[in-house]
């Protein structure tokens, strides 16, 4: 699914209004229904109590069409106009006129107004605020959306937190709302996946409000959120006459004394997503545990006992992951030098290999083009410097890789796979799964993937998800607490079945 920005969303509005040859009040109709029939399907008229905040642009619109369905279903409702400016919009006009016609009258908030009480068994709804959102509000209303924040209800908000630019950081993080629930129309905003901006959004769905679909589909974004539809058309299927060869012979470098699990968590990793042979390279401290351990596994050792010191590898590899575990010891760092200069084939390079890279910028020249490299927050620091925010953060990324023509894996709980100006946001994923060991199932399988043939950012882009879809399954079982990174790798081959189970109406209805 694409991510628009505000200016995309505003132009599909327009271009919609023209073609499907409705008035822009009709679409706030189509919006505010939508809405209606979300909460009324889950309310199914319920006496709650539900207070409507709404602003005077076309989110507080919204908000009056919404208070209007509700009233006419029976529903208990007190509107709240948040008067902050002047200038409200026409379509915000016309739906308080209506409103007034059924004889409702809501209740004005200004600056020197007392806020209305909230009980916490009271539903909000937000609609102060939506995309239009261009500065900081007025002290005022960032009080009232305190308020409305410490009052303990449940926060419905209409397309995105009020107080939440859609492109920046908010200046003051009390004046955003905490929404319990987002209803975003027809896209979702690349802010509810950002560390920084993502935690204003508890839970979020997209409403379809029937936008045209030709411009969806032919408006080029920067951002896409990653879902089954989009894996799905990645897999490459096994096919019934093929052999071990034509999977793939991956090559997986790394561990130091102490550090061989994690090589041992690559290596099992990259045979379960399907590598046809895999080989691991590890100093000789790790001979014995991975050929105990990994009974599939092919090892190769270096003469020295407790770090990589020569990385030869006496074949020509389909596909490399290097660095879990590797120590960046003088000797070590001197071999991956030695070993890149040699490499030609893209490779996935993880932790000290990028460490060491941070650490000896000239290496980075040395680097085959196309390879991935899967930092964690602290290791995209080291290669690409301080951020100020998580904007800043996208950008340098993107520079970085535009630059080295390299796949970056911001990893988190949305991973954001990056290459040149484009970002692929991850869905997949829990809390469980920060837990050590579980980036380097990351790298086993990104790896195992490109050695089956998939694209360096096909690879990542499809490991990532597969990647969270077995921690999904893992921690369905075993809780997020409990579950481990061997956790992860061994739900990988539930993860391809889920994966590739036929989706139920319900599902497809969703994905179309
Ligand atoms: N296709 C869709 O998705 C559809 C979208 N729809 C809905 O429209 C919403 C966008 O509406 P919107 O453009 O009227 O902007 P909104 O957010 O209501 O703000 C109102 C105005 O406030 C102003 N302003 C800004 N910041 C301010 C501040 N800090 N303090 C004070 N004032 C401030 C600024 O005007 P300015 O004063 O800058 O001229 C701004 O224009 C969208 O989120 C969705 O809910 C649906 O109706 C139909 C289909
Ligand atoms: N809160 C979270 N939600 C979803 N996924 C997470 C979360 N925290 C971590 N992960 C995932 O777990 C992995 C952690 O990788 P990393 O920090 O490199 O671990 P390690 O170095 O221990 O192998 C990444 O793929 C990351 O996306
Ligand atoms: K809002």
């Amino acid at each position: 699914m694409k991510i628009f920005t505000a200016a995309q969303i505003y132009e599909a509005d327009k271009f919609t209004i023209d073609k499907q040859q409705i008035t822009s009040d009709e679409l706030m109709e189509r919006a505010a229904t939508k809405i209606f029939e979300w909460m009324h399907s889950r309310l199914q008229g319920a006496q709650v109590n539900i207070q409507l905040f709404c602003g005077i642009g076309n989110n507080g619109g919204d908000g009056i069409a919404l208070a209007r369905h509700l009233v006419e279903h029976g529903y208990n409702v007190q509107v709240h106009v948040v008067n902050y400016s002047e200038k409200r919009s026409k379509d915000f006009l016309l739906n308080l006129e209506r409103l007034k016609d059924r004889k409702i009258w809501p209740q004005f908030i200004n600056q020197d107004c007392n806020f209305p009480d909230i009980t916490p068994n009271d539903i909000v709804v937000d609609a102060i605020f939506g995309i239009g959102l261009n500065r900081p509000p007025d002290s005022w209303v960032g009080n009232l959306i305190k308020h409305i924040n410490a009052s303990s209800a449940f926060v419905l908000s209409v397309d995105i937190p009020s107080g939440l630019p859609s492109d920046r950081m908010p200046s003051a993080p009390e004046h955003v709302i905490a929404s319990s629930y987002v209803l975003s129309f027809q896209v979702p905003k690349l802010v509810f996946f950002l560390p920084e901006t993502g935690i204003y959004v508890n839970q979020w769905e997209v409403l379809d409000i029937g936008l045209d679909t030709s411009f969806l589909g032919e408006t080029d974004t920067d951002y896409h959120l990653i879902g089954r539809p989009e894996v799905l058309s990645m897999y490459r299927p096994r096919l019934k006459f093929s052999h071990k060869g034509i999977y793939g012979h991956s090559v997986i470098v790394g561990g130091s004394y102490g550090k061989i699990g994690a090589v041992q968590l690559t290596s099992n990793a990259c045979l379960s997503v399907g590598s046809g042979l895999v080989t691991a390279l590890v100093p000789e401290c790790g001979y014995q545990s991975l050929q105990t351990a990994i009974p599939e596994l092919m090892v190769l050792t270096d003469d020295e006992d407790d770090s990589l010191t020569k990385i030869d590898i006496p074949f020509d590899p389909s596909a490399l992951g290097v660095g879990m575990g590797m120590g960046t010891k003088d000797e070590t760092i001197k071999a991956f030098g030695a070993f890149l200069k040699k490499m030609s084939i893209p490779l996935v390079i993880d932790a000290d290999g990028i460490n060491i890279l941070a650490k000896k910028w000239e290496l980075m020249e040395r680097v085959p083009k196309q390879s991935v490299l899967t930092p964690h927050p602290k290791e995209l620091q080291r290669l690409i410097g301080e951020w100020k925010d998580d904007f800043e953060k996208l950008e340098k990324t993107k520079q970085f890789s535009e630059k080295h023509d390299c796949i970056l894996v911001i990893k988190g709980a949305h991973t954001i796979t990056v290459y040149k100006d484009k970002g692929y946001v991850n869905t997949t994923g829990n809390p469980g799964m920060a837990t050590a060991g579980s980036g380097d199932v990351l790298t086993g399988m990104i790896t195992g993937l490109m050695a089956q043939g998939y694209s360096s950012l096909n690879a990542a882009i499809f490991g990532v998800y597969l990647h969270g879809m077995a921690g999904d399954i893992g921690a369905s079982t075993s809780g997020y607490e409990a579950l481990k990174a061997s956790g992860i790798v061994e739900n990988i081959g539930k993860a391809y079945l889920e994966l590739l189970r036929p989706p139920s109406s319900a599902e497809n209805k969703e994905e179309n």
